[in-house]
């Protein structure tokens, strides 16, 4: 019988994650510590792992490495909390086999368990050609991408997978959606990351001088050309040069860029010699290239040439669920950088019309937006009246007809609400052994499980309750991190209400 290991300290997720995998016709193990799992993936030889990736005393990478150390053809699922996209890439890049964020969806779950161990199983049979093991990889720190949402955890597990590969990427996306983010994580978690990166905006400069940046010159080459020049190529010979919005290149540039990719060598602009680099290639443009092709404006060998990995970054508007996540990274970043610590956080209301709003500009607009605010603020709370006209205006009329097709507003609405339509039985002020009496004379055969999640979901709305809604406070006084925080809000659907407040610090 095929076997399952789940490695959580949450005993909450061991359950629920158990029940789910049975469904798969697998045996389901369960450890609650690094050092248990450990002795279980030795013991035991299961097929698959689910991993935490948050593990008190050691954290889940190091957990993961070890196991790998023990079985290096086992499939490691991770499970974590985190909004970072940091775990993600170092994760996929140690060769995690994917990566699922809580609160847990348990159909995508068992569909991954299910590909896992069909691997595990292609993997078991011996290779044609062995491969060189491969080194340990340097601890390569990158910036961190704000996201949690499935499209920006495919973006993450995307550089984790190609970062190291010494291939051309193509990052498409519109304006403002991080291409040039993608492009410094690819760089930060490559093996070239302690040679230069340097980027060249192909549409910021006329054609000769891009050309002139790009390859260099000789002196007296041109009227002007002074002096001897060495282009980015050159100077990034070992490194990465970023082609931001390749799509603008002119048509003899564009040869030129694609005769450098297909040889390494290139010439200065008026000059003989021919100059060997070697140079990686990441490139990016909101433009429609093949279309570009097709109209004959952008040569056919050079997108081919360039489009070897796609990364395609959605637009905001596709995201929305990340709304909430990057206003309070950029409010917290903000804050500082305008010393303004008085600011505590967004009122619902202004949050309702943030999260409404299309973003054309992406998530450059949404920093804008958040600095607007914090220099518009004259007290602690961003409330509408602070949003720029351009905000409300357009989600002014949609929240008007949402508000009229509304319930009659409570007269004091509490800080913490629970989800109207769960069930009487879950709101905060449940008696527990009234609760187990009637589920034992329904006949339950889940008791466990159904009473830990009960009890659950009562401690953290009255401790939110309690704190005015402060997932720190929260945290603190419940002895647990503010990610498990954060998970069972979002797990037991508890709304905030009043005010978001600052948690990023
Ligand atoms: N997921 C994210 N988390 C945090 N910051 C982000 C994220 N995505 C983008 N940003 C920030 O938003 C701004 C715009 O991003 P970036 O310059 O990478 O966009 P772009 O797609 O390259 O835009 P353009 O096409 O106009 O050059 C930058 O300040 C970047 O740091």
């Amino acid at each position: 019988m095929l076997r399952a290991l789940v490695i959580d300290d949450d005993r909450s997720v061991l359950h629920m994650v158990q029940r789910s995998l049975e469904k798969l016709q697998i045996e389901v193990l369960s450890a609650s510590s690094a050092d248990e799992g450990l002795k279980l993936v030795e013991e035991r030889r299961p097929d698959v792992v689910l991993l935490d990736i948050l593990m008190p005393r050691m954290s889940g990478l190091e957990v993961f490495s070890r196991i790998h150390h023990i079985d290096r053809r086992l499939p490691v699922i991770f499970i974590t909390a985190e909004a970072g996209s940091e775990s993600a890439i170092e994760a996929m890049q140690l060769g995690a086999y994917d990566y699922l964020a809580k609160p847990l969806d348990l159909a995508k779950l068992n569909n991954l368990v299910a590909k896992a161990l069909e691997t595990r199983r292609l993997m078991s049979v011996p290779v044609a050609v062995a491969v060189r093991e491969e080194e340990k990889p340097s601890s390569a720190t990158g910036d961190l991408f704000v996201g949690r949402s499935p499209v920006m955890l495919e973006v993450f597990k995307s550089i984790g997978r190609v970062s190291k590969q010494n291939v051309t990427v193509l990052i498409r996306g519109e304006s403002g959606t991080g291409k040039e983010l993608v492009a410094r994580a690819l760089y930060q978690f490559s093996d070239r990351s302690t040679r230069p990166f340097m980027a060249v905006n192909c549409a910021a400069l006329p054609d000769t001088l891009l050309e002139s940046e790009l390859f260099g010159h000789e002196k007296g080459s041109f009227t002007g050309a002074e002096r001897r020049r060495i282009g980015k190529f050159e100077q990034c010979n070992g490194g990465t040069l970023f082609l931001d919005e390749v799509g603008d290149m002119s048509p003899l540039t564009q040869g030129k860029v694609l005769r450098l990719m297909q040889e390494q060598r290139f010439e200065r602009v008026g000059g003989n010699d021919t100059i060997s680099t070697d140079v990686r290639m990441i490139a990016a443009t909101n433009r429609h290239l093949e279309e570009m092709v097709e109209g004959g404006t952008f040569r056919g060998d050079l997108f081919y040439r360039l489009n070897v990995v796609t990364i395609q970054l959605p637009p905001l508007r596709e995201r929305s669920e990340d709304v909430p996540l990057l206003l309070q990274y950029f409010l917290t970043r903000v804050r500082k950088e305008l010393n303004k610590p008085e600011i505590e956080g967004i009122s619902l209301e202004a949050m309702e019309a943030l999260q409404a709003y299309p973003w054309p500009g992406n998530i450059r607009e949404l920093q804008s937006v958040v600095r607007q605010c914090v220099l518009k603020a004259t007290g602690p709370v961003i409330v509408p009246d602070f949003l720029p006209r351009t905000v409300f205006d357009s989600t002014a009329h949609d929240l008007a007809v949402a508000q009229r097709n509304m319930p009659a507003p409570i007269e004091h609405p509490p800080v913490v609400t629970v989800n109207k339509e769960l069930p009487k039985d879950d709101s905060p002020s449940l008696n527990i052994q009234d609760y187990v009496e009637a589920r034992l004379a329904g006949g339950t055969t889940n008791l466990y499980a159904e009473a830990v999640e009960v009890m659950e979901r009562y401690l953290f709305t009255r401790v939110l309750q309690a704190t005015g809604g402060n997932q720190t406070k929260t945290s603190e006084i419940l002895g647990i991190t503010r990610g498990k925080v954060r998970d069972r809000i979002a797990a037991f659907n508890i709304t905030l209400g009043k005010k978001v407040t600052i948690d990023g610090e």
